[in-house]
């Protein structure tokens, strides 16, 4: 199978874990994408449901297809979340952003109750940091912060879009990709760039995912995230 089959596979497979009356939590990204398309059939076919979603682009694909919405500030509680992820080491931490849409994926993520990844084999590693680590930034003063990551050697690079320019997120800040190539201590890096003035919210996802459903040659895996 290729990378788009595993990615339809497990976006259709974890529609399962989603039950009548749960308000859900919709995630980013292309494997969502099929995820987002499996619950629009079932919400046709009767399911009854509300969702809130991570991103302009989800809640535009999730409203067509006529899945009720709320805004995050209107639900009082989550059920499930199931969104993608772009690396999951061995210790179930990590990366996500790939998309740009991490800070509103990561504040859907803490306000629920469980969170379910859905990736292809690709995405699973020994060691987070091959993938560049997102950051989502301010734009006022995102030179001199460059700089600064720079200095600490976390070889930072900005996020262009197709005409040259600075890619925008959903709340029209910029993003910065970390080339780090290994993250050996996540918290570590993690506690750092929380306590950079800037950053508004980084791609490290650590002790969050509860469940990881991976597309496989040989089919979708669930894994259960003990902890
Ligand atoms: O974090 C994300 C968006 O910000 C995505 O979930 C992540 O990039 C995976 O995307 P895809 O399913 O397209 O490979």
């Amino acid at each position: 199978m290729d990378q788009n089959e595993l990615k339809k596979a497990v976006g259709i497979k974890s529609v399962d874990f989603i039950k009548p009356q749960m308000t859900v939590g919709l995630g980013t990204g292309s494997t969502v994408y099929y995820m987002v398309e499996e619950l629009g059939r079932r919400v046709q076919a009767g399911l009854k449901i509300q969702c809130v979603t991570t991103s302009t682009r989800t809640w535009d694909q999730a409203e067509k297809l006529g899945i009720p919405l709320k805004k995050l500030n209107d639900v009082d509680h989550i059920d499930l979340t199931i969104d993608g992820a772009d690396e999951i080491d061995k210790n179930f931490q990590g990366i996500k952003g790939g998309g740009g849409a991490h800070t509103y994926e990561k504040t859907v993520a803490l306000n629920s109750q469980r969170n379910l990844w859905i990736v292809d084999q690709s995405k699973m590693v020994t060691t987070l940091g091959q993938f560049p680590l997102p950051l989502e930034v301010n734009p006022f003063g995102c030179q001199q912060l460059f700089q600064r990551l720079e200095k600490e050697g976390l070889k930072p690079a900005f996020r262009i879009d197709k005409q040259g320019n600075n890619l925008l997120t959903d709340m029209k800040n910029y993003i910065i990709d970390l080339h780090l190539g290994q993250i050996k201590h996540p918290h570590l890096l993690a506690d750092w760039l929380d306590h950079q003035t800037g950053i508004i919210e980084h791609g490290l996802f650590l002790d969050l995912v509860n469940t990881v459903v991976v597309g496989c040659d040989d089919g979708p895996k669930i894994i259960e995230n003990i902890r």
